[in-house]
């Protein structure tokens, strides 16, 4: 069974047809890539999922739960996690005291314990204490994942998550992803196609608010549509 079953997702701006009929499935476990040229949708697919925007049609199910009309945070509830961009770091708090305001939020009864152990995860310990405007680009990165895994969350979305990384540190991102399946499903928004092949199991590519294709890395690499929309043949 599908962890996530998205069916029949339009959201439109204005008649601009951002998703337009999308079809979108998550198995428990995977890691799965969201791809797509610039403006195809992927941001509104995400949002439309974490519930940031709501649907104009279509249904969402989440571990056979009907969540099409939750709030995002009644969602963060139910496992869903999205790793937000940079700017829900905040900077003149320490770098514990932000993953424990989402450790609070998640209800935790061992605060110290539960943050401790999501800045394990990401391998952060070491800048606890320090003002997490102060950490680096890359380290703030790791900083909302860790934020984002201290809700538990079943299904954990990322945006971009190596954009502004360091070749390193992309490396060591990977790493930290391959370590949270089968526990954690991950989808990630991802632009760079090594990190994509490399880590992903299935892919979607979406266009013009419809999915193009679906399918391994192997057989999206191979598929001539997606080669002529979007890797440049
Ligand atoms: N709130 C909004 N109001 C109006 N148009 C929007 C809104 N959000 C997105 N769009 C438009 O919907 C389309 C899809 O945008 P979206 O951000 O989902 O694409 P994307 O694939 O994430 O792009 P990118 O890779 O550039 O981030 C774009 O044409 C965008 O301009």
């Amino acid at each position: 069974m599908s962890l996530l079953e998205a069916r029949g997702l339009v959201r439109h701006f204005g008649g601009l047809r951002a998703i337009d009929g999308v079809d979108f499935d998550l198995a428990p476990g995977e890691i799965h890539a969201l791809i797509g040229p610039n403006g195809a949708g992927k941001s509104t697919l995400v949002g439309l999922l974490s519930g940031r925007i709501p649907a104009q049609e279509g249904t969402i199910r989440f571990d056979g739960r009907d969540i099409t009309r939750l709030p995002a945070h009644a969602r963060v509830r139910c496992g869903i996690a999205y790793a937000f961009q940079i700017t829900s770091v905040f900077p003149r708090l320490t770098t514990f005291d932000n993953v424990a305001l989402a450790v609070q939020r998640a209800g935790a009864r061992n605060l110290a314990a539960a943050t401790g152990a999501a800045l394990a995860r990401v391998g952060l310990e070491a800048e606890a204490d320090r003002m997490a405007g102060a950490l680096s680009y890359g380290h703030q990165r790791l900083l909302e994942i860790a934020m984002g895994l201290a809700l538990e969350p079943r299904l954990l979305i990322l945006d971009e998550p190596t954009q502004g990384l360091a070749a390193g540190e992309i490396e060591g991102f990977k790493t930290l992803v391959r370590g949270l399946v089968p526990r954690v499903t991950v989808l990630l928004i991802e632009h760079n196609m090594e990190v994509v092949m490399d880590l992903a199991e299935r892919i979607t590519v979406l266009n013009n608010g419809r999915v193009l294709a679906q399918g391994t890395p192997a057989g999206i690499r191979a598929d001539r549509a997606v080669q002529a929309a979007y890797l440049g043949g």
